[in-house]
């Protein structure tokens, strides 16, 4: 049976307009007024709201294994609460062991995510390198739709990628048509810091920003867009959370580079205090990488983003339950890192964005949709309320008030890291693949409806980024 959505403003990326919007078998077949539409047509009126593309996010650690534990959000919940929140697509990580093949740790991803109520797809990380890894990576993008692959430049003795895995594995992706990325950390300086604090007895949650300060990410982060310039390869990072690394991509754009950043909607409101907080189960549930920073960088995160430094928002949707965290009760080094959020994030987006002025209706579209579906190139398919595209939406209430907290939200998480804040702004309803699947408050999902989404290779930056590096080859002297 076929959607109709009627009299709601349709907000795209580049423009808003008034119309209704039939949706079949998955797609968006008509906008217009007066449609034709078969009389069996189920009917939501979205007459006084926005429809938007559903919110893809592009960072989520769905059942992580990680730090001794695994994540408690598994494919399942997450998409169903990432659906509530207004979100209809996420871009999870496989991330294999050091020198597990890529091609096993893919398909076990693929078999935990099959679950998902939700369309999903997935960057995969290169945390080592050899001949097996590059063959691997060919494979993933040219049988399995990856088209990006990411990097961990911190967490020595686990899943760090040293400068030769980085060089490697960014060339690698130049030949494919696939964009790397990074979390970007020096991990050798936060090992040293770690051990420096532990030395000093600083054993609490509040050494945890300490052992990773700014100027540890803006190393990573200078040091990855000069090796992805060298190299004359694209470079996404991930998680962006302080003025050193933003400097860093604004320079390189500035200089010519094509260069992308992601903010995290935890990392534009919240500040380091989280972990000077008494309750040392408050402070560890805050603990996530890169950390929390002082309070200067969130006001530069959110400029950067209004004026387009950054380009996507968005969660890094990694769940640790209070036991989980106790791990590291006497050693904030094994506290698991990851907090919550893509339950959240549009709300958040919307309520410090729009509503404070920093962004437009159109902006928001492009900064929770409309850029991830772009830079990871699935769009127009995601990321636009056109037709032709998929029928992931949100009907978006502007006037709708939301308290936030872990005692509602449909993540699976015992804690809310924006617990206790009303919010204006929130989903009426969502629409996955044509179905309205959260309304009233409730979620309406099927275990297992998502769809893996395939991601194609080179898009269409790479026509620009081969013609310049054609044109830049070096030469020899004719002598
Ligand atoms: N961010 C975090 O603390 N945990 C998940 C892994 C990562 O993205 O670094
Ligand atoms: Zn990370
Ligand atoms: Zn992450």
């Amino acid at each position: 049976m076929g959607l109709l959505i009627k009299g709601g403003k349709i907000v795209n990326a580049d423009a808003s307009v008034i119309a209704d919007v039939y949706c079949e078998d998955g797609v968006i077949k008509q906008i217009g007024t007066d449609l034709d539409v078969p009389s069996d047509a189920e009917v939501v009126d979205a007459a006084g709201k926005l429809v938007m593309p559903g919110g893809i996010d592009p960072h989520t650690h769905m059942q992580l294994p990680f730090m001794g534990t695994v994540a408690s959000e598994d494919f399942y919940t997450g998409t169903a609460a990432a659906l509530a929140g207004g979100t209809t697509m996420i871009i999870d990580f496989v991330i294999p062991d050091p020198q597990q093949p890529l091609m096993e740790a893919y398909e076990t991803w693929m078999g935990w995510a099959s679950r998902s109520v939700a369309d999903y797809s997935f960057h995969v990380a290169v945390t080592w390198w050899d001949d097996s890894v590059y063959e691997d990576m060919g494979k993933l993008v040219n049988e399995h739709g990856v088209n990006s692959f990411k990097h961990f430049m911190a967490y020595k003795n686990a899943i760090m990628a040293e400068d030769e895995t980085l060089v490697n594995s960014f060339n690698r992706c130049l030949e494919l048509g696939a964009m790397p990325t990074v979390h970007a950390e020096n991990g050798e300086l936060v090992y040293h810091l770690q051990k420096k604090l532990l030395a000093a007895g600083l054993t609490g949650p509040e050494a945890h920003p300490l052992s990773r300060p700014t100027e540890v990410e803006g190393e990573a982060a200078n040091r990855a867009i000069r090796i992805a310039q060298s190299l004359g390869v694209p470079l996404y990072l991930v998680h962006v959370s302080c003025q050193e690394a933003v400097d860093e991509i604004a320079r390189a754009r500035h200089e010519g580079q094509r260069v992308y950043g992601e903010v995290l909607a935890g990392h534009l409101e919240l500040d380091d205090s989280v972990y000077r907080n008494e309750d040392w189960g408050a402070a560890a549930a805050h603990v996530m990488s890169p950390p929390f920073r002082p309070k200067k960088h969130q006001a530069v995160l959110w400029s950067a983003l209004q004026g387009g430094t950054l380009q996507t928002t968005a969660t890094d949707h990694c769940c640790f339950c209070a036991e989980q965290k106790a791990a590291g009760k006497d050693d904030f080094t094994k506290i698991p890192n990851g907090t919550a959020g893509v339950e959240d994030r549009l709300m958040i987006l919307w309520d410090s964005g729009v509503n404070q002025g920093r962004l437009t209706e159109n902006e928001f579209v492009s900064v929770a949709s409309t850029n991830a579906a772009k830079i990871f190139n699935i769009y127009p398919r995601k990321g636009c309320v056109a037709v032709g595209s998929d029928a992931d939406l949100v009907i978006w209430d502007a006037n709708k008030e939301h308290l936030i907290s872990a005692k509602t939200h449909h993540q699976n998480i015992d804690f809310n890291i924006f617990e206790g804040r009303t919010v204006k702004g929130a989903p009426d309803t969502t629409i996955s693949q044509g179905k309205v699947v959260y309304a009233n408050g409730e979620l309406n999902v099927v275990e297992g409806a998502g769809n893996y989404v395939q991601r194609p290779a080179f898009p269409t930056i790479f026509d620009a980024v081969q013609k310049y590096n054609e044109l830049h080859q070096p030469k020899g002297v004719e002598r």
